[in-house]
C-alpha cells in the first residue's frame, strides 16, 4: 500500500527546506565574510537565501488572505537558488558569468507565474514553467561542474556534477507532475510532489557540502602552491624537487628519468655590475627559457640563488650522447640569445651537470645519490671553464 499524503505532507517538507536553506544561507554568508571571500561563496549562499526568502514569503502569505496568485513566490526559490549557484560557480572556475541571461530568465519567469496563476486560476501552471526553467538552469549549471571534473578530476566535482544532473531530472519530473492532465488523480500527485521535494531537500545538502569541499580543495591547492612553488620563477623550489624526483625515481618506469643541475655563470657580476633587481629579472627569464623548452611532464625547478634542475619524466633510451643534448638544449635555450633588462640586453650562460637515473628496478638510485653525481658533473663542467654540458659518469 502507497504511503499516506499524510505521511510526506508537503507543507512539513517546504518548511524543512525553508529551514536547512537558511541554515545553509547563514552559514555561507558568515563563512564567506570570514575567510574575506567576496566572490563565489557570497553567491552561494544568496542561492540558499534564495530558496529560504521565498519560503518564507509564501509561509507568510499562507497566514494572510492575499490572493493564491501571489503564492507562486514558493515555486521561484529552486530557479532563482540554481541560476545563483550557476553564476558562482562561473565566478569559482575564474569564467565571465552569465548573469544578464540569469537575470533575465529568472525576472521572466517571476513575473511569468503570477500572471500564469492569475490568468488560470490555479498554481500548477506556475509549478510547471518555474520547475522546468530550474531543471534547464541546473542541466546548465551541472554541465559546467562536468567540464571541471573532466579537466580537474577530484570527488567534489563529481559530487556536484552529480547533485546538479539528478536535480535537473527532479525538477523535470516535478514539472511534468504539475500538469493535471498527467496527474493521475490528487493524491498520486501530492505523494510524487512530496518526493521530489525530500529529492531536492538531499541534493541541496549535497550541493552544500560539494562547494564546501571544493572551497576546501582549493585552498589546499594554494596552499601547495606557496610551499612548492618559487616566487620569482613560477617553477618548482626544491621542496616541489625534491617531492617529485622522489617519487618519480620511486615509480618502476621502462624509462629512468633524466636529471640536469644548472648553474648561471659568473651570476655574481650581473648583481654586481647592474644591481639585483636585474639579477632577478634574468633568473626568472632563465625560468621561463628553460619551462619553454620543456613537455607538460617535465618538471623545471629553481633550487635556489642562481641553481636551477630539470627532470626529464619521460626519456628516450640511452644512446650515446643522447642526455648530452638533453642538457645542450637548455644551454642553449638561456645562450641563445640575450636577456632584456632596464641595465640593457645581457648575455648570459651556464653550465649544466646531467646524470640518467641507475640503480635497478628493484633498488632504484635514490634521489640524492642522482642529484650528487649531476652536482659534481656540474662542478666539472664549472672547472672544465664554464657554459658547457657535462654527463655524469
Ligand atoms: N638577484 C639575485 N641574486 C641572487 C639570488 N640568489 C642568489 N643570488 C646571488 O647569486 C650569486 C651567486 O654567486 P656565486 O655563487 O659566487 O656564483 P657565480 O657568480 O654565478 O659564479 P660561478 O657559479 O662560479 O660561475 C651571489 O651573488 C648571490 O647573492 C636571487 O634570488 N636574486
Amino acid at each position: 500500500m502507497p504511503p499516506s499524503p499524510e505521511a510526506l505532507n508537503i507543507d512539513t517538507l517546504l518548511r524543512v527546506y525553508l529551514v536547512v536553506t537558511a541554515v545553509l544561507a547563514v552559514t555561507s554568508w558568515g563563512g564567506a565574510r570570514h575567510l574575506k571571500e567576496r566572490g563565489s561563496l557570497r553567491l552561494w549562499a544568496w542561492a540558499f537565501g534564495a530558496s529560504a526568502l521565498t519560503q518564507a514569503v509564501r509561509q507568510v502569505l499562507l497566514l494572510t488572505d492575499a490572493s493564491r496568485a501571489w503564492l507562486t513566490v514558493g515555486h521561484l526559490g529552486g530557479l532563482w537558488s540554481t541560476a545563483l549557484l550557476l553564476w558562482g560557480l562561473s565566478l569559482f572556475l575564474g569564467q565571465a558569468a552569465p548573469w544578464r541571461r540569469l537575470l533575465l530568465v529568472g525576472g521572466l519567469a517571476s513575473v511569468a507565474c503570477p500572471l500564469l496563476a492569475a490568468s488560470v486560476g490555479g498554481l500548477w501552471p506556475s509549478l510547471a514553467l518555474s520547475t522546468a526553467v530550474a531543471a534547464a538552469l541546473s542541466f546548465w549549471a551541472g554541465l559546467k561542474a562536468w567540464g571541471a571534473w573532466r579537466q580537474q578530476g577530484g570527488f567534489p566535482w563529481g559530487l556536484l556534477t552529480f547533485s546538479l544532473m539528478l536535480a535537473a531530472v527532479v525538477y523535470v519530473g516535478r514539472s511534468l507532475d504539475a500538469w493535471p492532465a498527467l496527474a493521475r488523480g490528487p493524491d498520486p500527485f501530492q505523494h510524487a510532489n512530496a518526493i521530489g521535494l525530500l529529492a531536492l531537500i538531499a541534493l541541496t545538502l549535497l550541493q552544500a557540502l560539494s562547494l564546501l569541499l571544493l572551497l576546501q580543495d582549493r585552498a589546499m591547492r594554494r596552499i601547495q602552491q606557496l610551499i612548492e612553488i618559487d616566487v620569482l620563477t613560477g617553477l618548482f623550489n626544491r621542496r616541489g624537487f625534491e617531492d617529485r624526483l622522489r617519487r618519480l625515481l620511486a615509480r618502476a618506469s621502462a624509462q629512468p628519468p633524466v636529471l640536469a643541475v644548472l648553474d648561471v655563470d659568473h651570476f655574481k657580476r650581473i648583481n654586481d655590475s647592474h644591481g639585483h633587481a636585474v639579477g632577478d629579472a634574468v633568473l626568472s627569464g632563465i625560468g621561463a627559457r628553460l619551462r619553454a623548452t620543456l613537455r607538460p611532464t617535465d618538471v623545471a625547478v629553481r633550487l635556489g640563488g642562481e641553481e636551477f634542475a630539470v627532470i626529464w619524466a619521460q626519456v628516450d633510451p640511452p644512446d650515446p650522447g643522447g642526455d648530452a643534448r638533453l642538457g645542450e638544449r637548455l644551454r642553449e635555450a638561456v645562450a641563445a640569445e640575450p636577456f632584456m633588462t632596464e641595465a640593457g640586453p645581457l648575455h648570459v650562460t651556464v653550465s649544466v651537470g646531467v646524470a640518467r637515473a641507475g640503480g635497478t628496478a628493484a633498488s632504484p638510485e635514490t634521489p640524492a645519490q642522482l642529484f650528487s653525481r649531476a652536482d659534481q658533473a656540474l662542478y666539472a663542467a664549472k672547472a672544465a671553464g664554464r657554459d658547457r654540458v657535462l654527463t655524469a659518469a
